[in-house]
């Protein structure tokens, strides 16, 4: 696998020249989120990190020739909506994206800043929710999500004639009230809702994703800071960015948090203002360019299960690459041919061998008896599994001679490499894959087993609970050696353990040998 492309989003937002909020945040959050950032300009806003002074709207046609340079030339992965200010934006800005169709987009349904000034006309409410059918996640504040709640009530949001009072909700006041008012405007609107428990005013700051009737919520950790200038602008282009390379909200929203909680953290780093100053956007990758010097306080404030849950987020496209490969489509249905089963085992049965030893060089360099015993233990089971596949399938001498695949040799030498190395951490996060990967896809294969299925005695051996626990060990001993890495080492261990899994991935894909690249 290539690596992931860069995605080019386009901000379409006002300015902030002070550079916490608007268009210059959404840049900034968008390169820090791995994006190729772009911005179209609604509205000039004079302001600080004290507030706004006053808004220069150029006229609307200006607005669309810039939308139509970017989309006559640049292909575009995610549009970033922020401030709209008047009616006319709002329509200028919909009729663009009917004709465009951006595949995803975000809105920020700006209505006043953080300072408390207007940054949309009241008469403009209705108009925006009336785009609501052509944005895919939109991420209002608690007062922002009371005024589209209420607009969902009426019989339709155009319907509401300009300037008048229309049936607005009071901001939510508890989390449930907010979740309630989200939902309403998901079904109203078919639209995902990130609701944002920020301005609840409790300790914690959770966030939730609500689609219709499907909710996940995050609970998230409430950052003692004044300087939270600009961060539903920096939270909803991050969203977007990382929505453009995951292709799941919740996973995007998970790193998205992890980044923005960085971020605030961080953010004291930064004199900018005597206000509510902005968030340190870059404060992450400087600490890990060496930039910055502070930086064992964020790894305190990441738990183990959140770093893990990081990276298994991150490869979710492997996942999903996993479960649609003919191999496993096949295996679970039956119809995957014998010769095929028998390839694919042979090669498990030498990557087993070797991947004990490698088991066996995690044990050698553990820090603890404890963990010592649990990699000698999978190192043992590893080896008997050998054993037992060459004499219940293989029918062979335990070390009859397979030729290795190119691709089982490559997974091996990665894994010999992260052994040859002295980083336990690094070690453990490049063994991980294996466990979890193949504990996961194997939780769905088992299911599919019944008595006349050919392979029913194979797919039975996956719903191990003692497989099931030691997987849940392996997680729990990477996440803690991870978040008391420090920042490079940790680097080092996500990157073993994503390329692990794209070499489990290439495993599973092994077989049936396509002549020719599927069609896609
Ligand atoms: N002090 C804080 N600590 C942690 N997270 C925060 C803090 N302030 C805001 N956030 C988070 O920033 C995101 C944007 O929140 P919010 O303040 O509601 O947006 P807006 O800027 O649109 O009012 C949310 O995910 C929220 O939980
Ligand atoms: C141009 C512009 N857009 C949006 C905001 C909202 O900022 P916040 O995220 O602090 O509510 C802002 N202050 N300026």
């Amino acid at each position: 696998m290539s690596s992931a492309p860069i995605p080019r989003v386009l901000s379409i937002a006002g300015t902030d020249p002070s550079g916490g909020a608007g268009i210059q945040a959404d840049l900034k959050s968008i390169a820090a989120n791995g994006g190729y950032g772009m911005a179209a300009v609604t509205a000039l806003v004079a302001q600080n990190t004290h507030g706004v002074r006053s808004i220069h709207v150029p006229p609307v046609a200006f607005l669309r020739e810039q939308l139509d340079a970017v989309s006559d030339d640049v292909e575009i992965d995610a549009v970033k909506i922020g401030m709209l200010g008047t009616t006319q934006i709002v329509r200028t800005v919909e009729s663009w994206l009917i004709e465009v169709r951006p595949p995803i987009v975000v809105l920020d349904p700006v209505m006043v800043a953080t300072s408390g000034d207007r940054l949309l006309d009241a008469e403009a409410e209705a108009a925006l929710a009336g785009m609501l059918p052509l944005v895919d996640l939109v991420t209002p504040n608690l007062a922002e999500l009371a005024v589209l709640a209420g607009l969902a009530g009426s019989a339709h949001p155009r319907s509401v004639p300009p300037g008048s009072a229309h049936p607005s909700s009071a901001p939510a006041r508890d989390w449930a009230g907010a979740l309630a008012q989200a939902r309403r405007v998901s079904e109203r609107w078919n639209v995902i809702v990130l609701v944002k428990g920020g301005h609840l005013g409790t300790d914690a700051s959770p966030d939730a994703l609500v689609d219709g009737a499907t909710l996940v919520e995050f609970p998230g950790v409430r950052v003692d800071t004044r300087n939270t200038h600009g961060t539903g602008c920096s939270l909803s282009s991050a969203m977007a960015t990382l929505q453009a390379r995951n292709h799941d909200w919740a996973a995007s929203l998970r790193q998205a948090k992890a980044w923005l909680t960085e971020s605030l953290l961080r953010s004291e780093e930064l004199h900018v203002g005597s206000g509510n100053g902005p968030v340190h956007h870059f404060a992450g990758l400087y600490a890990r360019a060496g930039l910055s010097d502070a930086e064992t306080e964020i790894s305190a404030a990441t738990t183990p299960a959140q770093i893990t849950g990081d990276w298994w987020d991150a490869i979710a496209g492997i996942r999903d690459g996993i479960d649609a490969l003919p191999f496993v489509t096949g295996l679970a249905d039956g119809t995957l041919e014998r010769d095929d089963f028998l390839a694919y085992l042979a090669q498990d049965a030498l990557y087993l061998r070797d991947y004990a030893r490698v088991l066996a060089r995690a044990s050698q360099l553990a820090p603890t008896s404890e963990e010592q015993a649990f990699w000698a233990t999978s190192a043992s089971g590893s080896i008997l599994g050998e054993l037992e596949l060459h004499r219940e399938w293989l029918g062979g001498e335990p070390g009859a001679t397979f030729e290795a695949h190119p691709v089982t040799t490559a997974y091996l030498n990665h894994l010999a490499a992260a052994g040859a190395g002295t980083s336990y951490p690094v070690l453990v996060a490049a063994l991980l894959p294996c466990f979890w990967l193949y504990q996961d896809a194997g939780e769905r294969l088992h299911t599919r087993s019944h008595p006349g299925h050919p392979y029913a005695s194979w797919l039975d051996t996956y719903a191990d609970p003692a497989f099931r626990m030691a997987t849940d060990r392996a997680i729990a001993i990477v996440g803690r050696a991870a978040a008391s890495a420090p920042t490079a080492e940790r680097d080092a261990m996500r990157r073993a353990f994503s390329e692990s899994a794209r070499h489990e991935l290439a495993f599973f894909a092994m077989f049936p040998e396509a002549p020719d690249k599927p069609s896609e």
